[in-house]
């Protein structure tokens, strides 16, 4: 049985979702963009089957409606979706990262045979665009859904089977709790970010030293600094009273280390510095919430040409499987040390085993 996906905004999650969906048993996708100059793209780079700039012709006979818009669109097109002709059964869906507003919009405009499901890959990145899409983006990741109460069972249910080819964990979990969580671990450490990068600058203004000298720990917790300016905004405005709760507590943080400060209190740092250890410790590290978990070495990569290939390559020669390699950045002019990740603790012994032989410094 044919089934039509359509996407509409095909950016970095919309277009990461066409490549998981592309090509799939009965799966054709198509791609909608207000921009007809941009349709080309996402047929170039291979994420969608199809596209077009015309709503009408995108939601004709959907099974599936993806809304991968930046937030403050989203009702926007959920309210315009539900002017046009939709197939009986069809299902809208959307990625924002905020679900309340969304939610509520859908419950003031729902119709009778469509059903929209709210929701949130808990996936992403600093990039933005097509350009950046990746098959591999929501693997292991948590994928929230946000149901209401008066969706089918059966509906859900269609939208959990078609979202296993993300690879992603579905979660089901309430729209406002939603907002309230994703605006502590995700919406405030952006506006942190974006605050810390920010004085940083103002500073480096005066001799461009800041700049120069900043290091590992300054880049690790400013990445997401990078973030798409629009996409931001909005999400930021869409969970305004969550983030203004949140930035009151923030301050009580920072007001606490002020007073250590100032009453030269050693031992309480100390103590800040430990708990949050041994909180950070406990995460589920293995990146996105992994289900699986993955075992990790490290090496120090000296820095000449081509040794990451050629790690790799020693790897695959051995025929021992490489999940994951990442390049933890400490200076911008030296690769520093790469981390490597295996799904099979024997493939991990075998690769220190192995590369320790040929020469490499590898620790756990
Ligand atoms: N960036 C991330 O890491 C994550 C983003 N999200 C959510 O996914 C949604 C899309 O974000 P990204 O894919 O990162 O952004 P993106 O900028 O890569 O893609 C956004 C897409 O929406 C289209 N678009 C932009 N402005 C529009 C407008 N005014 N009207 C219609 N279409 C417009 C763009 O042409 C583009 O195709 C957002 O709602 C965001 O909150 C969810 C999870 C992670
Ligand atoms: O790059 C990162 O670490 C992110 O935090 C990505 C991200 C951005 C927005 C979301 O709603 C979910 C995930």
């Amino acid at each position: 049985m044919a089934i039509k996906v359509a996407i509409f905004g095909v950016g970095l999650i919309g277009g990461s979702l066409g490549l998981c969906l592309k090509g799939k048993p009965e799966i054709t996708v198509v791609g909608h963009s207000h921009r007809p100059g941009s349709l080309n793209r996402m047929i170039e780079r291979g994420v969608v089957d199809a596209a077009t700039a015309s709503m009408e012709e995108a939601a004709a006979d959907a099974d599936f409606i993806f809304l991968c818009v930046p937030v403050g669109n989203l009702e926007e097109y959920l309210r315009k979706l539900n002017e046009l002709p939709l197939k009986p059964g069809c299902i809208i869906t959307d990625v924002g990262s905020t679900k309340a507003s969304i939610s509520a919009c859908a419950e003031t405009c729902s119709r009778p045979g469509v059903h929209f499901i709210g929701g949130h890959p808990m996936a992403g990145s600093e990039r933005s665009g097509v350009e950046a899409a990746s098959t591999l983006l929501f693997e292991n990741a948590f994928y929230v859904l946000t149901p209401s109460a008066g969706v089918p069972e059966e509906a859900y249910l269609r939208l959990e089977q078609l979202l296993g080819y993300t690879r992603a964990q579905i979660v089901r979990v309430d729209p406002v709790l939603h907002d309230e969580i994703v605006g502590a671990i995700s919406h405030l450490p952006h506006i942190i970010a974006v605050a810390l990068v920010n004085q940083v600058c103002d500073y480096d203004k005066d001799n461009g030293l800041h700049r120069m000298l900043a290091a590992g720990g300054f880049r690790d917790i400013t990445r997401i600094a990078s973030s798409d300016p629009i996409i931001w905004r909005d999400i930021l405005l869409s969970n305004r009273d969550v983030l203004l709760s949140l930035l009151q507590d923030w301050n009580r943080e920072i007001d606490g280390f002020i007073h250590m400060l100032e009453e030269r209190d050693g031992e309480r740092i100390e103590q800040a510095f430990q708990k949050a250890n041994q909180f950070r410790g406990e995460l589920p590290e293995r990146r996105k919430g992994a289900i699986t978990s993955l075992y990790d070495i490290y090496i120090d990569v000296p820095d000449h040409p081509g040794i990451i290939g050629q790690i790799a390559t020693e790897l695959g020669v051995q025929h021992i499987n490489l999940s994951n390699m990442q390049i933890i950045e400490s200076r911008e002019d030296v690769p520093g040390v790469l981390r490597l990740s295996f799904r099979q603790e024997n493939e991990m012994e075998r690769a220190k085993q192995h590369l320790h032989a040929q020469g490499y410094a590898v620790y756990l």
